[in-house]
């Protein structure tokens, strides 16, 4: 998952945009890159890191200009080099930035068409470079100096043609504005957002409406699965459907695990649908398990405390904190690596032991993908006197690979692959294991939306919203992403040359 936003404004954008980039951070945080257009010249800043460590007050004072776009990066296709962060950029035509959400599904084909068709080379092994050079090839057909509205949206209408996946994408284009458009499934999220200053109107796009909040833009609505959107450079706003076949159906994980609570995707607050999630899965236990004895409920910080929160609340049992979060480590699951990820749970979380002693205690957790920090946490319970360890997942078990900006590309590394619950529950170590319903999770998120009726829960149930996934596909991004095949191209990511970027 990565995060991205821009902003046409009336006066300078850098300090909006890194703001924003930071309340984004939990979507990626590998690299972080910005652009801004000032005089007709972009000015780019990027590299592997936290927003916070990449830019620097003498980065942010060279960030000038009223427009521009940022990226927050989740390497999940290519390599994990800083030459892939993004923004990236292209000179022809005009001269566009470029930021991408998402995992396009047939890039392997595109990286042979864009040279044969376009004549364009892609210096990396990033997805969304080749998705860039799709579109700057599709803008190459518009005839004046200055884009028409609807020549913006032949182009988006081309590319939704060309490419399959997932995508969110935002672009900035020297001397005509900012465009940014959705895939006709929606998979990933994208918002629209407003600022009215004495100037006149600004407009700002990005991943999750949390940013928007957070610098003073209000929300106007989410963009729509297969729509564009065009903000010329003065500020006005043209938006147009460019899908042939636009369907609704957003990545059930963003719910789950990716985006923050305070944020609203897609009309539904995710606040909303995790308090559901628990009412749920609640319901679930107290019938299931209603034999059982739980005398305390504490949550996996930090996704699943709303979470657990409801449960303890269903179950009428004392919610209590047993693990203290550092507040200095990111989120584990998505570093790169195993052993970084197995190391840093231990290193986020240290147990209350007084919670646990002599108690029969049920953990609850969004999502067990790995089971690294499941297998830990429940160690860790134990250690602190537990007397005996139940543990709840408010997803489904996840069991097939996710192909769509989630970095799950290998069957194989899902504990839930090939096992069925007792085998898993074992496997963690847990004295009892309850995962949540596909139906309910289902509608627990889509009850808080009245039109929204499906989801993309391929990870859940090996249905890709796509259809153009197949076993083939599966086994090539296992080969090439599996955490084996990642530290073996460890060596052959240092030689990537990196280009276009700001000095240090
Ligand atoms: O089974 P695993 O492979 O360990 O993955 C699942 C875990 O990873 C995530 O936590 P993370 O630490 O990334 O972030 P959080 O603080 O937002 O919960 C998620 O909330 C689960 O706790
Ligand atoms: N998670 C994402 O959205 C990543 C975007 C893009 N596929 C990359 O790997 O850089
Ligand atoms: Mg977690």
């Amino acid at each position: 998952m990565c995060g991205i936003v821009g902003i046409v404004g009336k006066g300078p954008v850098n300090q909006a945009l890194f703001d924003a980039l930071t309340v984004l951070q939990h979507r990626g945080q590998d690299a972080a890159g910005m652009m801004t257009i000032d005089d007709g010249m972009f000015h780019l800043r990027k590299a592997n890191g936290l927003v916070r460590d990449v830019f620097r007050n003498r980065h942010m004072y060279r960030l000038t200009g009223n427009s521009g776009i940022g990226h927050v990066r989740y390497p999940t296709a290519g390599s994990s080099s800083s030459a892939e962060a993004q923004p990236f950029y292209v000179n022809s035509p005009y001269g566009i930035a470029f930021a991408h959400n998402g995992n396009l599904t047939n890039a392997y084909e595109l990286e042979e068409e864009v040279f044969r068709i376009a004549r364009r080379h892609i210096n990396t092994t990033s997805d969304s470079e080749l998705l860039l050079n799709i579109f700057a090839h599709e803008l190459q057909n518009c005839s004046g100096l200055t884009l028409e509205p609807e020549e913006v949206f032949k182009a988006v209408a081309n590319v939704h043609r060309r490419i399959r996946g997932a995508y969110a994408v935002v672009a900035a284009i020297i001397g005509n504005g900012m465009v940014a458009f959705r895939d006709p499934y929606g998979i990933r999220p994208l918002v629209l957002g407003k600022r009215k200053t004495d100037g006149g109107d600004e407009y700002m796009v990005a991943s999750e409406s949390v940013a928007l909040d957070s610098v003073g833009f209000e929300l106007i609505r989410d963009v729509a699965p297969g729509e564009a959107v065009f903000v010329t450079e003065n500020g006005e706003l043209h938006t147009q459907q460019c899908a042939e076949n636009p369907v609704h159906a957003p990545c059930i994980f963003e719910f789950v695990y990716f985006a923050r609570p305070d944020s609203f995707i897609d009309g539904i607050s995710v606040y909303a649908s995790r308090v559901n999630m628990g009412r749920k899965l609640g319901q679930k236990i107290a019938r299931e398990w209603a034999d059982l004895d739980i005398d305390v409920v504490i949550p996996i910080p930090e996704t699943s405390m709303d979470i657990a929160l409801q449960i303890a609340q269903e179950l009428d049992v004392p919610y209590r904190q047993g693990y203290v979060k550092n507040r200095y480590i990111g989120r584990t699951f998505i570093m790169p690596g195993q052993t970084m990820r197995r190391k840093s749970v231990r290193r986020k979380l240290n147990a209350i032991s007084s919670e646990f002693k002599g108690k029969n205690v049920l953990l609850v957790d969004d999502s067990i993908v790995r089971g690294t920090t499941s297998e830990q946490i429940i160690e860790m319970a134990r250690e602190s006197g537990a007397k005996k360890v139940y543990f709840a997942s408010a997803a489904p078990a996840i069991r097939f690979p996710n192909v769509y900006g989630i970095d799950m590309p290998s069957a194989n590394e899902l504990i839930a692959h090939g096992r069925d619950i007792d085998e898993i529950c074992e496997l963690i170590g847990a004295d009892g294991l309850i995962y949540q319903d596909i139906e309910d999770l289902a509608t627990a998120v889509g009850e808080e939306h009245p039109t929204i009726n499906r989801f993309e829960t391929s990870v859940f149930d090996g249905n890709y919203v796509t259809g153009d996934v197949n076993q083939a596909y599966l086994e090539r991004i296992d080969m090439a992403r599996s955490d084996e095949a990642k530290s073996n191209s460890s060596s052959a990511e240092m030689s990537n040359l990196e280009m276009h970027n700001m000095d240090q």
